[in-house]
């Protein structure tokens, strides 16, 4: 049992051992060989007086000349050769050792061995040493990486070698050659004797013995067997992976194009989408009705044998409901609704979009009565023009019309295309037979907005003081989606401030972030800008609120927003479909209005950059009046639609006329701040108070009431 102490080197030890670059040379056998065979290896000097071995004590005293190289050869093959090349073993253990693992497949025991560190902290006897060599499995697999099989052939063929020289080996060396089945034997004869087994059990406890070894066994077999098992279902599935890759290297994208094809092919039922859904678009709604009626009843088309159009083609602006509508058309009816996006075609790749295309229409085919809606028509169906970035959107526009001209018209599947841009369609699209019929879908007019901001407020909490129609007014040219959008903000915007329902002061205040980006509190103005800014304001305020054709004014703030550091809001009554030449020239005394205001107050050199917008707005106007709505006398009922191309006469004529129109309007609004200078002044100092001010508080500012403390 003593042994066993001496046999447990701890591995961190050897591994140490190992890698210790300067180990001191200590051989064994180089002791061995100086006190018997010095004739042998004679360029071998001990350099270690500690490493001095008696062979007598280790039992090898018997080993006549040669018989020790032959032993330590076959127990340890390369090492004899070894000390041949001995000389840069002794400068490099690390790469000597590493050299000796390389060429045999397992470590150079001994000169691990020789490494002083380890050897001086156990100053031992070979034998001890040799008991060691029972963890060799434990070092082989710590320091290399050497398949399972290699190394049980190699320590075959080393055992094998063993037993060849075991006739020359003293009894000792025997056992430790053959350890395994010696020392089970010797330490379970010994072990018996210890423990004192009488004779008769020890049979019995032999038995007792080999079971146990055998089950060991047991469990090493199944251990590898299972290995074996894991490392064949590695391979198994590297084969396959291989094979895929190969198969289409393209596995991505391949990947990509099948999910986006069962997409497209799986039909979403929009039961609960109607036409109910959709407002403000009455003329589309009425004018797909009839293909409501169609897929709900297609007998009833046949037998009178009108024809009802395959395609129809929603225009509109982004936002204004073209899918709404799509879905309510199927919703309606009751149909399959298959939607597609036309970017979903475009493809890299040849074929591919042109695949999607026939997978669509077979699905939509084989459930008829259904609706395929194609957003984005344009990116599908655009003019075939040859593009290095779409090499085959040819090859998917013709797909997508052989398919359409591939089923009857009365066979029960509409096709509904969307488009912001019609112009941008391939003309064989919109032919008779394919998507002969347009719908447009424009953006909402103010009764429209106020239907849909209804529609939406009635799906949040507001309070009863909310107008719609106001927030519509002030919306000129918002889509349905921006009105969805702006409802919702408010909604967030009052959660926020902890409110319990939403006013109008939200509503205002989405609208405002919506069309000018949103406030900037945090930036610092001081006192004097914000001085100009509200003095800037209120002049545009004056000018709207005493000029006969301009626009009602809704607010007047201070409060930077976007880009702006303030800015008064008009709301037309309606949505102006036509302007007469009053209301625009209200529209430039207006704009005026605020640098008229800055230069009155503050004087001519102390008037801003901030007016150039104003300024954009107001040649804008007065360049259209001159050249498109005939509103000039002087170039009269004419359009000057390319004014590059007009000769220079005319060119300044058209200058001239605008600076008039300028001047005179900049010289009406100076005339309305002077006159009211009084009410200017209030209204500037109001807004330096109260930041906003809404209509109510400007007319009562303006009536020189007093405002109430907010
Ligand atoms: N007229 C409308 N009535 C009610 N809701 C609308 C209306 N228009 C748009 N919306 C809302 O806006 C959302 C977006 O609209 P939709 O996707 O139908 O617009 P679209 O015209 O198809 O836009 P795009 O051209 O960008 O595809 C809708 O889901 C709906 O919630
Ligand atoms: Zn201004």
């Amino acid at each position: 049992m003593k042994q066993r102490h001496d046999v447990t080197v701890p591995l961190s030890h050897l591994i140490n051992a190992f890698q210790s670059p300067k180990t001191t040379f200590i051989s064994l056998s180089a002791s061995v060989s100086q006190n018997h065979h010095r004739d042998a290896v004679p360029e071998r000097e001990a350099p270690s007086s500690e490493a001095v071995v008696n062979l007598r004590d280790l039992g090898l005293s018997e080993l006549k000349v040669g018989q020790i190289d032959q032993l330590v050869d076959s127990l340890l093959p390369g090492f004899c050769k070894g000390k041949n090349v001995s000389s840069h073993w002794h400068t490099s253990h690390v790469s000597a050792q590493s050299f000796f693992e390389n060429k045999y497949g397992y470590l150079d025991m001994f000169g691990t061995l020789r490494s002083s560190c380890l050897y001086r902290q156990h100053s031992r006897t070979l034998k001890s040493i040799c008991s060691d060599l029972q963890y060799w499995p434990v070092f082989i697999q710590a320091r290399s990486f050497k398949t399972l099989k290699s190394r049980t052939r190699r320590l075959q063929s080393t055992s094998e070698r063993l037993a060849e020289t075991q006739h020359i080996a003293p009894s000792f060396v025997k056992g430790f050659l053959l350890r395994d089945r010696g020392t089970d034997v010797e330490s379970l004869d010994k072990l018996m004797k210890t423990k004192n087994i009488p004779e008769a059990h020890q049979d019995a406890f032999k038995t007792g013995f080999a079971e146990g070894f055998l089950k060991a066994q047991a469990l090493t077999q199944k251990t590898n067997d299972s290995l074996r098992r894991t490392r064949l279902i590695l391979f198994v599935l590297l084969l396959f992976g291989i094979y895929g890759l190969l198969k289409n290297p393209f596995l991505s994208v391949r990947f990509r194009t099948t999910t986006g094809l069962d997409s497209a092919v799986d039909p979403v039922q929009m039961k609960n989408v109607t036409f109910e859904h959709v407002k403000g678009v009455e003329e589309a709604k009425q004018e797909l009705q009839e293909v409501v009626e169609f897929l709900k009843n297609p007998q009833k088309f046949t037998v009178l044998g009108g024809k009802l159009p395959k395609g129809i083609l929603l225009v509109g602006p982004p936002g204004t409901g073209k899918t709404l509508l799509a879905r309510a058309v199927a919703g309606e009816a009751d149909v399959p609704f298959y939607y597609a996006s036309g970017s979903e075609f475009d493809e890299m790749f040849v074929g591919v979009g042109a695949s999607r295309i026939r997978n669509l229409f077979r699905e939509a085919k084989a459930n008829a009565p259904c609706v395929i809606f194609i957003d984005e028509l344009d990116s599908v169906g655009g003019k075939r023009i040859e593009s290095p970035m779409h090499p085959y959107s040819r090859q998917t526009i013709n797909q997508l019309l052989a398919e359409m001209d591939g089923f009857k018209p009365n066979e029960g599947v509409i096709i509904i295309g969307a488009t912001n841009f019609p112009e941008a369609l391939d003309n064989a699209l919109i032919r008779p037979g394919r998507f002969d019929m347009q719908v447009t879908v424009p953006r909402p007019d103010v009764k429209g907005r106020t239907e849909i901001l209804k529609w939406y407020l009635n799906k949040i909490k507001f309070d009863q003081s909310v107008d719609p129609e106001i927030i519509a007014r002030g919306t000129v040219g918002f889509s349905g989606a921006e009105l969805e959008n702006l409802v919702n903000q408010a909604a967030l915007k009052a959660a926020v401030d902890g409110k319990e329902m939403v006013t109008m002061k939200e509503l205002e205040f989405s609208k405002d972030k919506i069309l000018m980006g949103p406030e900037r509190r945090s930036v610092e103005i001081d006192n004097k800008n914000k001085t100009i800014t509200a003095y800037h304001e209120s002049g545009h305020a004056i000018i709207a609120y005493y000029t006969k054709d301009a626009m009602p004014i809704n607010k007047a703030t201070i409060m930077p927003r976007g880009p702006t550091l303030g800015h008064v809001s008009l709301l037309p009554e309606n949505d102006r479909w036509n302007e007469t030449r009053a209301q625009l020239l209200a529209q430039m005394d207006v704009s005026m209005g605020g640098r008229v205001a800055e230069e009155l107050i503050f004087g001519t050199d102390h008037i801003t950059t901030g007016a150039s917008s104003d300024f954009d707005n107001a040649t804008k106007i007065a360049k259209r009046m001159v050249t498109r709505f005939g509103m000039s006398e002087k170039l009269g009922v004419m359009t000057y639609s390319d004014t590059g191309k007009l000769s220079p006469e005319t060119q300044s004529a058209i200058e001239q006329e605008i600076r008039i129109l300028l001047r005179d309007s900049y010289e009406r609004a100076k005339h309305i701040l002077k006159t009211h200078a009084k009410e200017h002044k209030n209204l500037a100092e109001a807004l330096l108070t109260y930041e906003t001010l809404d209509a109510k508080e400007i007319q009562i500012v303006l009536e020189g009431k007093k405002l109430e403390v907010r």
